[in-house]
């Protein structure tokens, strides 16, 4: 079966231009790791917040890396330098705004400027891309959503549904911990794997 490849793209001109260490490249790694059940690979590129250069990364990892998911982070408020939304949108074969609409409301119960973002999830080809804002922990956040003191979870997280997609996108059959997110599919589109 086809291994699981994730594109992982942190924009940040701080930190592309060594003024801070990159924390949303270890922090997207991290959290893959303790999520997915699945055998995957990343492939993944540190870039300013120039559209031209997200724009060639979003490509790259798509049509020449064949990343079957491509998460950025970094750039998606309303600052004049934050462009990732722009660049996903001018790369982007179809829209799902299902994704930027959740993680929003998932972000407010965080953060009141959780509307600030502009994030966007898009395909290219047979590829999902997602934008997370810039901030290191709201990519657990919006992942992973929110639950209470028992676990059980309050808002979920974005990921639940990004095994689905993937799979009616034609890519490999992704499942992930439950105890970090639960992927949801319909029943006739579980398959039974033996570990
Ligand atoms: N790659 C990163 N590594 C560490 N912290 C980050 C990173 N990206 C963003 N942050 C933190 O999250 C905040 C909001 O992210 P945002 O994408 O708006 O960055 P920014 O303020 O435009 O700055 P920059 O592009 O220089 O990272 C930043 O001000 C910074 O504190
Ligand atoms: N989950 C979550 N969403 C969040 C935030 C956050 O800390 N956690 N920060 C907000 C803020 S302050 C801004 S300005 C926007 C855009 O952030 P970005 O430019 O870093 O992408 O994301 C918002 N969404």
């Amino acid at each position: 079966m086809d291994t699981l490849r994730i594109g992982l793209i942190s924009v940040s001109d701080r930190a592309a231009n060594g003024i801070y260490q990159d924390q949303g490249i270890p922090a997207l790694e991290a959290w893959l790791s303790r999520a997915l059940a699945t055998p995957f690979t990343t492939e993944t590129r540190l870039v300013p917040d120039e559209q031209p250069l997200i724009e060639q990364a979003i490509c790259e990892l798509v049509d020449e890396r064949f990343c079957h998911l491509v998460l950025t982070t970094g750039g998606t408020g309303p600052a004049r330098r934050d462009v990732t939304p722009d660049a996903t949108l001018a790369v982007a074969d179809r829209e799902m705004p299902g994704f930027g609409e959740q993680m929003r409301q998932i972000s407010l119960r965080f953060v009141p400027t959780a509307i600030l973002s502009r994030q966007v999830g898009v395909i290219r080809k047979q590829s999902l891309v997602i934008n997370l804002p810039g901030q290191p922990k709201s990519i657990q956040e919006t992942l992973e959503g929110l639950k209470d003191g028992e676990g059980k979870v309050a808002v979920p997280g974005i990921f639940a549904a990004v095994p689905y997609c993937l799979q009616l996108l034609e890519g490999p059959y992704v499942d992930t911990h439950r105890d970090v997110v639960a992927a949801f599919r319909p029943k006739s589109a579980i398959k039974e794997i033996n570990n």
